[in-house]
């Protein structure tokens, strides 16, 4: 393909992108790889830079585009040579038109972006909510410590503050290698790896992951755990949890799982109420804390987007706390930095739930965000996560 020529496709696949992230389809990474999927003939080099183009257009856009066009134009403001591809030729787009608008560049909506500065966070630290994410592994400790890791994987790695995380270039396809398939170590964010820290899990104890989707914590609970006591990882979404056996075997984590039902969620883990030593909730949220890796779901949000996001927060963390017994503790997650999901969520718990409290544990990065703590792009070099462990009052 001509550089033009990519640049067209560019804007064909921008198209789609957009008009699913206003019809709130598929992901911007399942369109494309459909896309390509279609497009055969298109080679891997040519695949790389129209993604590379893609990217860098959603990247650049704070609202939703009108167009591929429009957002590929914004792309061409800051960058001549993009511009300069603008040249009518065959597969190529056409020139740029005199008075021609680009679309309207920023780090989000302007809705949210403002959000964003009343929770704290500045230009600079949601133009890193954008940056792009390294891969981050963390050792499987059940299998092998991480300096062992390190001296059997092919490439550089850097630690990372998590004890156990080693951070790989972005795009690093280390879920083909291997070690990765012998379960010695698995894909997870360091900023995800120190909120389950957080919740200071102990050989021996009764642990429920409520909220555990796909189970990415529940792999790291049940190393911290070293497979003793009892783990248990509940969702109400079939897909997601039935994703989880077949990881916990590669990993060698013993876990039991649990579908629930919306709504029934107390009634159908009524043998733990009150009876769990630590509760992870993991809560659902907006997500602003992982635009690194998928920037367009910021098109996809509205304020009561968020506001229906806040009511399951509450519902998922009363649950949660229905399951731990006096003196045991819950630790409430969410990979957004926006404080109605973090900080005053559980400001709003502790005042309607006098005999629970904060207690943190030491932890390697981050600072205190209210009752709880903030990792960020910009400070931490993790995706964004509010967090706070409280304990219940033993009576
Ligand atoms: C942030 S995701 C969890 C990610 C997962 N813990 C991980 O580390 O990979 C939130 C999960 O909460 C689940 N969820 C939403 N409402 C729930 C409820 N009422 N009870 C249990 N899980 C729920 C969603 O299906 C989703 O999988």
């Amino acid at each position: 393909m001509t550089p033009s020529a990519r640049v067209q496709a560019a804007i064909d696949l921008l198209d789609a992108v957009i008009a699913a992230a206003k019809a709130q389809g598929a992901s911007a990474d399942r369109i494309a790889a459909d896309w390509f999927r279609s497009r055969r003939f298109v080679g891997s080099k040519d695949r790389r830079a129209i993604r590379e183009l893609v990217w860098s257009a959603i990247r650049v856009c704070g609202e939703v585009p009108e167009s591929g066009r429009a957002a590929m134009l914004r792309v061409a403001v800051a960058d001549p040579g993009i511009a300069a591809l603008f040249d009518g030729s065959t597969y190529g787009p056409a020139p740029i038109r005199a008075g021609e608008v680009a679309a309207e560049g920023g780090n989000a909506p302007a809705w949210l972006s403002e959000r964003l500065r009343q929770s704290g966070l500045g230009e600079d630290e949601q133009a890193a909510l954008l940056g792009r994410a390294p891969l981050d592994i963390r050792a499987n400790t059940l299998r092998i410590t991480r300096d062992e890791l390190r001296l059997r994987l092919p490439v550089e790695l850097e630690v990372t503050a998590a004890p156990d995380a080693l951070r790989l270039p972005s795009g690093t396809a280390a879920e083909s290698w291997p070690e990765f398939q012998e379960g010695l170590f698995e894909v997870q964010d360091s900023g995800s790896q120190i909120a389950c820290m957080a919740l200071d899990v102990k050989p021996g104890e009764a642990v429920v992951d409520l909220c555990a989707g796909g189970g990415g914590k529940t792999l790291s609970l049940g190393a911290a755990m070293a497979n003793t006591g009892e783990l248990l990882a509940c969702d109400i979404d079939r897909a997601r949890l039935s994703r989880l056996p077949d990881r916990a075997a590669r990993a060698g984590v013993l876990a039991q799982t649990r579908l629930l039902n919306p709504g029934k969620e107390a009634e159908m883990l009524a043998d733990w109420a009150g009876r769990a030593d630590a509760v992870m909730v993991d809560a659902p949220c907006s997500g602003t804390g992982t635009w690194r890796r998928n920037p367009e779901a910021r098109w996809r949000l509205d304020p009561r987007s968020i506001e229906r996001y806040c009511t399951m927060q509450a519902n998922v963390l009363e649950i949660g706390a229905g399951l731990v017994r006096p003196g045991g503790r819950l630790t409430y997650v969410v990979c957004s930095l926006i404080d109605a999901e973090g900080r005053d969520r559980i400001e709003a718990f502790l005042a309607a739930h006098p005999d629970w409290s904060v207690a943190m544990p030491p932890l390697p990065a981050g600072r205190p965000h209210g009752k709880g703590w903030r990792l960020t792009p910009l400070g931490d070099g993790t995706d964004g996560f509010f967090f706070a462990t409280i304990v219940r009052r033993v009576n």
